[in-house]
């Protein structure tokens, strides 16, 4: 990183900056040489002294929101130090900045607006694209969200854009993207939430839900726009509604370097816990696995667990035979009324149950569970609770150590609280979840819960991508960063029962997924730039939060 700045705002306008506002550390010759005297207290603060003061800040908020919109303002403020507070306080602010916070700041995002932040697309001004990216340089990196799916909590419509802002202040944070390079954006297309229709401060679009050609020519609008001005950057599609999710990511995958999230980064994410799960993948192929919810994050979840499976030694066949959709009404049938085109791969066919004896027209989960033999348990059906001790129970008759990872977030969706898990397994399950759970103490032991969570997995593969300059961002990559991930998931951290790393250490975690998936792109020949290029931006983050020195234009 350059440690000098050539700054050109001066007076007012450079504190109003957010990117190069230092407020109290401007020195004494940046004070005269930029028009602050005055401006300023007097003393000259570092920014660790900073730091110090916005944390006893911090510290008076009390709720999880209140401490989220703190942080919010911080962030409009000074990035610098929002990001070097963060730094410091990574395993108290990573649920306070996103999951499960950041929910219900985005359920509360008009109640509580103050500043207008990232890109707005709606109807009204989604022909005027080519203009409105005319005032943004050098953006290597989006986060895109329609809003319908955040989380399981469903249409947020125009307050969605808080889901964009979060997984950007991960990428930061943990992969080193430059916040000045980064745009959250949100495709504000009306919602049909009755809450948001009927609250009074709602800020975003009061229509129902454009779907169709309406929604895709604004969508289309702005890959083309956005490619034209930034040919090179990369979009994370993020919490789209099942519908859209997978018609978005294959509608533009082949062009510009994009993928979703939701059934991607989920997909790995849930693999590398897997593997890490099971002895380093050894005992990996000889588990059957059960998926409930069989949306964005539970099809990406099949698929790379089908990937792990074959790169393990299974055939495609056996691979897609130890692999269970499960939705509301039951297993996933082939020719069934609810089974979508997507699902069809892994739904079974009459022959694939011959000889199970289950009571209705399709098998129930409890029924699969016991008929199947399953042996893992993976929610993401945003179905709180769906995994009862009777469930459990019966995973834990058909093996010694049951998998069971409750990915739905936020907290109250999780399937099964890792307290309970542990209780009706009598301390025998590995359990994961999706968003942030305390130590267990169960018969004088400490379980810890690994966060199966995709900020594991995004924000590496980002890196990779974009260290690699890779033109585009295919499966085998993801498959590539699951088992990245799962080899720096530490034997210390396997003996204290959790599979996923300490959230302290995102950041190497998800440095060690960027290698992996650079050097992926690279054999196959996806990388645009040297390999001595790929090694530099690997090894060194592109961006860090500290103080440089600035010098006038002159
Ligand atoms: N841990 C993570 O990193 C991670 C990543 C992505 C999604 N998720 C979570 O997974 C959940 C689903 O997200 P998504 O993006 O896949 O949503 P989605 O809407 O695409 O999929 C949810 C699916 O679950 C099904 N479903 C709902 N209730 C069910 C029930 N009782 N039994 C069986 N199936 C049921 C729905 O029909 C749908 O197919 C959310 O809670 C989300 O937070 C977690
Ligand atoms: O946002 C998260 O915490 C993970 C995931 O993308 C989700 O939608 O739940
Ligand atoms: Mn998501």
């Amino acid at each position: 990183m350059k440690t000098k700045l050539t700054v050109s705002l001066q007076g007012r306008a450079l504190l109003q900056d957010p990117f190069l506002n230092k407020g109290t550390a401007f020195t004494p010759e940046e004070r005269i040489l930029f028009h602050l005297e005055g401006r300023l207290p007097p003393r000259v603060e570092t920014l660790e002294e900073q730091v110090e003061r916005m944390y006893a800040q911090y510290r008076e908020n009390h709720t999880p929101l209140e401490k989220h919109l703190f942080l919010r303002s911080l962030q409009e403020y000074n990035r610098t130090l929002y990001y070097a507070l963060l730094n410091r306080h990574v395993e108290e602010m990573l649920p306070i900045v996103y999951t499960p916070t950041v929910g219900e700041a985005i359920q509360t995002y008009s109640t509580n607006f103050r500043e207008p932040r990232g890109l707005v697309v709606t109807r009204e001004n989604y022909t005027r694209l080519d203009a409105m990216l005319e005032e943004y340089d050098d953006t290597e990196l989006v986060v895109a969200t329609d809003a319908e799916g955040i989380l399981g909590i469903g249409d947020q419509g125009f307050g969605g854009i808080g889901i964009s802002i979060g997984k950007l202040t991960l990428y930061t944070l943990v992969a080193g993207f430059d916040p000045a390079r980064t745009l959250p954006v949100v495709f504000d297309v009306g919602t049909d939430n009755q809450d948001l229709l009927n609250d009074p401060y709602y800020l975003g679009i009061r229509e129902p839900r454009l779907r169709g050609e309406a929604y895709f020519e604004i969508l289309d609008a702005f890959v083309t726009a956005f490619k034209k001005r930034f040919p090179q950057a990369i979009i994370q599609w993020e919490d789209f509604s099942r519908g859209n999710a997978f018609a978005v990511l294959e509608r533009y995958q082949d062009q510009l370097p994009s993928f979703n999230d939701d059934i991607q980064g989920t997909g790995a994410t849930a693999l590398a816990g897997l593997i890490a799960a099971t002895d380093h993948g050894r005992t990996l192929t000889e588990q059957k696995f059960l998926i409930l919810g069989a949306g964005a994050g539970g099809m990406g979840v099949a698929w790379q667990v089908y990937h792990g499976l074959v790169q393990l030694g299974l055939t495609s066949e056996e691979a897609r035979s130890r692999i269970h959709l499960m939705g509301r009404n039951g297993l996933m049938m082939q020719g069934h009324p609810r089974v979508e085109p997507h699902h069809q791969f892994f739904a079974k066919t009459p022959e694939d149950i011959a000889g199970w004896t289950f009571s209705g027209t399709i098998p129930s989960m409890l029924e699969t569970i016991q008929q199947a033999g399953i042996t893992v348990l993976l929610g993401l059906s945003g179905a709180g609770g769906a995994f009862s001790e009777e469930i459990v129970q019966a995973v834990h008759a058909n093996t010694s150590r049951p998998i069971i990872f409750a990915l739905s977030n936020p907290t109250h969706l999780a399937e099964v609280t890792p307290e309970l898990a542990l209780q009706w397994t009598d301390g025998q399950a590995i359990v994961a979840t999706g968003s942030p759970f305390p130590d267990v103490y169960h018969q004088d032991r400490i379980f810890k819960i690994g966060q199966g969570n995709n900020t594991f997995i995004f924000p590496g593969v980002g890196w990779g991508v974009q260290a690699a300059g890779a033109t585009s961002i295919p499966s085998e990559l993801f498959t590539a960063a699951a088992f990245a991930l799962a080899a720096a998931v530490t034997p210390e951290r396997l003996a204290d029962g959790a599979v996923f790393p300490r959230i302290a250490d995102l950041f190497q975690a998800n440095q060690q997924v960027a290698i992996r998936v650079a050097e992926k792109a690279a054999a196959m020949g996806l990388a645009t730039r040297t390999p001595e290029e790929m090694q530099q931006a690997l090894l060194e983050p592109e961006w860090a939060p500290v103080y440089r020195t600035y010098n006038p234009v002159t």
